[in-house]
């Protein structure tokens, strides 16, 4: 495993210089391009790494995995889809035309951003810092990590320009998606996408969903199997925002990027694989990381399809 996990690394690194660091958040922008890394966790608690495998990244998008699962662990399934559906989109991650448009002013999905930023505030606590808290703690819980930290360079970069996800949640709560104050939601949506992992934690994070909710390295249960298995569903529909569709051909599992250059993918009983490639492609996705994940899925034969 380790020697095939290196060759692979090895033969992928080239599709780093072909795409591009995030610029919108001009922190990330400072990211080294030809970084490449692969984890493996498997169900049985054991660990296969290679290439840049411990360089840290942020995890952007794949917290709202996280945010995701606490959500539906906090609400009833069918009230919860009243205010965010689970419907795919082939828009960009931070799209704003659906929330006008389509779908009776709800954000599509949970995956891109508008849902995300929607499910934050739905998540049980009496304060924005007690709901932030509680989704950290469900991310300690999946990585096994008590330390996990923001980027704070990151986290004001992406606070001081993300105006976009600004006007998202000012647009949702003028049409009743989001009650409260929207600049503590933000707050707490920055600093979630902003906390600092390695290829290592989201591979464990990947194998809690691979083992329906059953955390292998902590021996304990975290959520229930339904959860994890409407998590799986949607992370394969819409994890990759408007690029599901190609990854689910290409790659054949569920999956969840970020523009910090992570996806992790899960291999539904078997294992929980994160990779890293900060070079993204025009959708967002890394672009070695997609490469990196295929040739993987076709050599161990881990397509779900
Ligand atoms: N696709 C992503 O990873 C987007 C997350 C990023 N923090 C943003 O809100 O724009």
């Amino acid at each position: 495993m380790q020697t095939h996990l290196e060759k692979l690394i090895k033969a992928h690194r080239r599709w780093t210089e072909q795409g591009a660091v995030a610029t919108y958040i001009p922190e990330l922008s400072k990211q080294h391009p030809d970084l490449l890394g692969i984890s493996v966790c498997q169900a049985d608690g054991s660990q296969w790494h290679a290439g840049d495998w411990q360089a840290p990244f942020t995890i952007q998008s794949i917290s709202k995995v996280v945010t995701f699962i606490c959500v539906l662990l906090d609400n009833a399934y069918e009230t919860l889809t009243e205010t965010i559906s689970v419907a795919p989109t082939a828009d960009g991650f931070n799209s704003i035309v659906n929330l006008e448009t389509k779908n009776e002013h709800r954000p599509l999905n949970a995956m891109i951003n508008s849902g995300a930023i929607a499910s934050i505030a739905l998540v049980k606590g009496e304060t924005m810092a007690a709901k932030y808290q509680r989704i950290l703690q469900m991310m300690a819980d999946m990585t096994g990590r008590d330390s996990l930290q923001v980027n704070e360079a990151v986290y004001q970069s992406e606070k001081r320009t993300g105006d976009r996800n600004r006007a998202l949640a000012y647009y949702m709560k003028s049409t009743g998606i989001i009650q409260g104050e929207v600049e503590e939601l933000l707050d707490a949506y920055f600093r979630l996408c902003s906390l600092e992992v390695t290829c290592k934690d989201i591979a464990v994070m990947a194998a809690v969903l691979a083992c329906d909710g059953f955390a292998p390295l902590a021996g304990k249960t975290l959520f229930d199997a339904k959860t994890a298995r409407i998590v799986k569903a949607v992370m394969t529909t819409c994890g990759m925002y408007d690029g599901s569709g190609e990854f689910a051909v290409d790659v054949g599992m569920p999956g969840k990027s970020g523009v910090g250059g992570g996806i992790m993918a899960v291999s539904p009983r078997n294992m929980g694989i994160g990779v890293m490639g900060p070079a993204l492609d025009a959708k967002g996705n890394s672009l070695g990381g997609w490469k990196l994940l295929q040739s993987l899925s076709r050599d161990w034969d881990l397509n779900i399809f």
